[in-house]
């Protein structure tokens, strides 16, 4: 049995003022001893920060925005951390040699920091599920090259992740992910079309940050994390499936070619898979609330419907096409997000748009292949002002 190390596994946490960030803080700070924290990241709260600095006692602390420096210097003045702010500063810290680095920034504004801690090494604790659908490929080549071990956060493949331990990837018949089928799992198509933002977050198994959020409510959700399961186990579309499950208990399935199903379950509390990528290769102790299965009683499963759910079906699609599909397909869905959450898009106008800008994407002949990561950003940018030519109304915040 491996130990538990008694020297301090070093740590950086990139997002750690949002919902992931929050559980892994609450991991971090129940046995602070086991842990030296070196940065902690976040996009613009400069309060939460600065109180996740000083309780981690992290060294440096860094905001995206560059605006925000000044407040986050006088929140952290005679602390002693140090303090930075923008983009190059998120990749330096990123880079900065550590045991452990959680990827917790919400969409493809993570990518750029995450990949300069695959770059360094080290374990990478992957919660972004967007830089794999970004730029998955890449991603993964240069984790192979670095020698990073990028650990599975997102619940589904975090479970597959534990269950794949049972056999021989060749023994594989297929990797199911379930889905809880969102808000708007029984209603009508033109409910859901008419479905405004407040409808829409609330999920009704998940407490997470609003972009998943949305994203859980088209499905799309699921849609990307075929992607990123795609990227993760090396397993094509005809080995993968989804199962809408709405009472997220089950969360991953492995089907082997013997027969044997091996199905991983647990609480629906972010904090289980953290603490399995936290703590690997060893299981740490937690105070989630164990699953208690005679309470839960009943647990049901039926088909994904793609039709009242069409961001599924395109996600599949952009998955089969491969090259830069899915890239478009991410950058393309960030803005109808963020649209749709400042009411500039009605909810079926999440998967239109998405539609429209990969088939204008197509007619510009940009769903070119990435050959890098840099290679996907590129593409990103440019379905990303597809996007915004495409909304009849303009946005302020793309996410
Ligand atoms: N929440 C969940 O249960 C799950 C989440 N995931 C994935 O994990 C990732 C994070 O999700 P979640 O925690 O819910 O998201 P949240 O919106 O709750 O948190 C996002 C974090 O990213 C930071 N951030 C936002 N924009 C930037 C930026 N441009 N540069 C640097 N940091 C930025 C935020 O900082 P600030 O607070 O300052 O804005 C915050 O710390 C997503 O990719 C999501 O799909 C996967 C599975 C489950
Ligand atoms: C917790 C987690 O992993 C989310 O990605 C979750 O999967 C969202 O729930 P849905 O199953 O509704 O998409
Ligand atoms: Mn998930």
């Amino acid at each position: 049995m491996t130990e538990i190390s008694s020297t301090p596994r070093s740590v950086t946490v990139l997002g750690v003022t949002g919902s992931i960030g929050r559980s892994t803080v609450d991991l971090l700070l129940a046995e602070p001893h086991r842990y030296d924290v070196e940065a902690v990241v976040s996009g613009n709260d400069v309060t939460a920060l600065a109180n996740n600095a000083k309780q981690l006692k992290a060294k440096l602390a860094v905001v995206a925005d560059p605006a925000k420096y000044q407040a986050l210097k006088d929140l952290l003045a005679g602390s002693g951390i140090e303090v930075a702010a923008g983009d190059d500063a998120m990749a330096e810290a990123a880079s900065r040699p550590v045991d452990w680095t959680m990827g917790a920034i919400a969409g493809t504004a993570g990518l750029r920091p995450t990949i300069a801690a695959v770059r360094r090494g080290g374990m990478i604790a992957l919660a972004n599920k967007e830089c794999l659908v970004c730029a998955g490929d890449a991603f993964m080549r240069e984790a192979e090259e670095s020698g990073a071990e990028v650990l599975p956060v997102d619940s589904e493949h975090n479970a597959i992740c534990q269950a794949l331990m049972a056999g021989k990837a060749d023994e594989v018949s297929k990797i199911i992910l379930t889905a809880s089928g969102g808000p708007f799992r029984t209603w009508s198509k033109e409910d859901i079309a008419r479905a405004k933002p407040e409808n829409a977050l609330k999920h009704p198994t998940w407490s997470m940050g609003r972009k998943v959020t949305i994203d859980s409510a088209s499905l799309m959700n699921k849609g990307l994390e075929l992607i990123e399961a795609h990227h993760l186990f090396k397993v094509g579309l005809d080995k993968l499936d989804v199962l809408v499950h709405p009472q997220s208990v089950v969360h991953g399935i492995v089907n082997w070619s013997d027969g044997s199903v091996v199905a991983g379950l647990a609480p629906a509390d972010m904090r289980v898979p953290i603490a399995h990528c936290l703590g690997w290769p060893v299981r740490l102790s937690t105070h989630v609330t164990p699953l208690d299965l005679a309470k839960v009683g009943t647990l049901t499963f039926e088909p994904a419907d793609e039709d009242r759910f069409p961001a599924l079906r395109l996600a599949k699609a952009a998955l089969a096409e491969g090259g830069g599909a899915p890239t478009v397909l991410n950058a393309a869905n960030e803005i109808a997000v963020a649209a749709f959450l400042e009411h500039g898009l009605d909810f079926s106008g999440i998967p239109a748009l998405v539609e429209t800008v990969l088939d204008k994407a197509k007619g510009e002949g940009l769903v070119r292949a990435p050959q890098s990561v840099e290679d996907a950003l590129n593409l990103d940018r440019e379905a990303r002002r597809i996007a915004l030519a495409s909304l009849k109304r303009p946005i302020a915040h793309a996410i």
